[in-house]
């Protein structure tokens, strides 16, 4: 079965009320390429009155806890994101792993509890830079993988995004023949521990997408999608991303 590309806009800790209508935006200009999925990963805030302005389209959290419920002030439990309207969540962003000190088995925790949930599930990989000058990209982002991805998941219920640290946001991304070196080595792994299932399962590139590099980025090998930080935060730059897998799409 060919793999959906997946275009993701992860909105990180940007926008008020009044970004509701460049998600609208976003989605109904989504809805004229039918052939490629969509979703919005708001802050926490945004969830519930996105879900309720854009009804039937794929909204997300950026993160989760791994409990259920209980003493953990200030966290939200994928069962809540599920509950407000959420389908989707992201785990395990660089932003996370770096800035709250989650560990791979964090972010394996976290990703079990979105499935438990009924949440599809965008599991983040990537290297720092230094990691990628040594030339230990890949086997520090297998690793990752290693130690961060489930046993027991439905292949079209997780995603892998690889996102190059230091790619997020500088304006900087790797070659076109890096990416798809580490998505086939990624695919390699999966497909080493999960066989068949792995070509089920999509692996997104995050890191600097935009509009003009979106297509080339997008036809590389084993890319099935992107996860999009600056770019996905208003129509105009984000829907050309969307139009850009569309013209990649089977
Ligand atoms: O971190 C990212 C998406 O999760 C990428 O962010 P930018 O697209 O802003 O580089």
């Amino acid at each position: 079965m060919a793999r959906r590309k997946y275009v993701v806009g992860n909105w990180k800790m940007n926008g008020l009320s009044d970004a509701l209508g460049e998600a609208q935006a976003i989605f109904a200009a989504a809805d004229g390429h039918p052939m490629v999925d969509v979703a919005i990963c708001p802050p926490f805030t945004l969830i519930g009155a996105m879900a309720a302005a854009a009804p039937g389209k794929a909204i997300g959290g950026q993160d989760c806890h791994s409990a259920v419920s209980g003493a953990f002030t200030g966290s939200v439990a994928a069962q809540m994101l599920a509950d407000i309207g959420a389908s989707v969540v992201i785990v395990g962003h660089s932003e996370r792993r770096e800035g709250f000190a989650e560990s791979d088995a964090d972010v394996r925790a976290k990703a079990e509890a979105g499935l438990e949930a009924g949440l599809s599930v965008i599991l983040c990989v990537g290297e720092p830079r230094e990691i990628r000058e040594s030339g230990g990209a890949i086997d520090y982002v297998l690793s990752q993988i290693a130690g961060s991805v489930p046993d027991h998941f439905d292949a079209q219920s997780l995603a892998i995004a690889y996102e190059p640290i230091w790619a997020i946001g500088t304006g900087l991304v790797p070659t076109v023949a890096d990416v798809a070196a580490m998505h086939g080595a990624i695919r390699g792994a999966l497909a080493a521990r999960f066989g068949d299932a792995a070509e089920d399962m999509r692996i997104l590139y995050g890191g600097s997408v935009n509009g003009e590099n979106a297509a080339e980025l997008l036809d590389a090998g084993d890319v099935d999608g992107a996860l999009v930080g600056g770019a996905s935060l208003t129509a105009a730059k984000f829907v050309p991303i969307i139009a850009a897998a569309a013209t990649l799409a089977g």
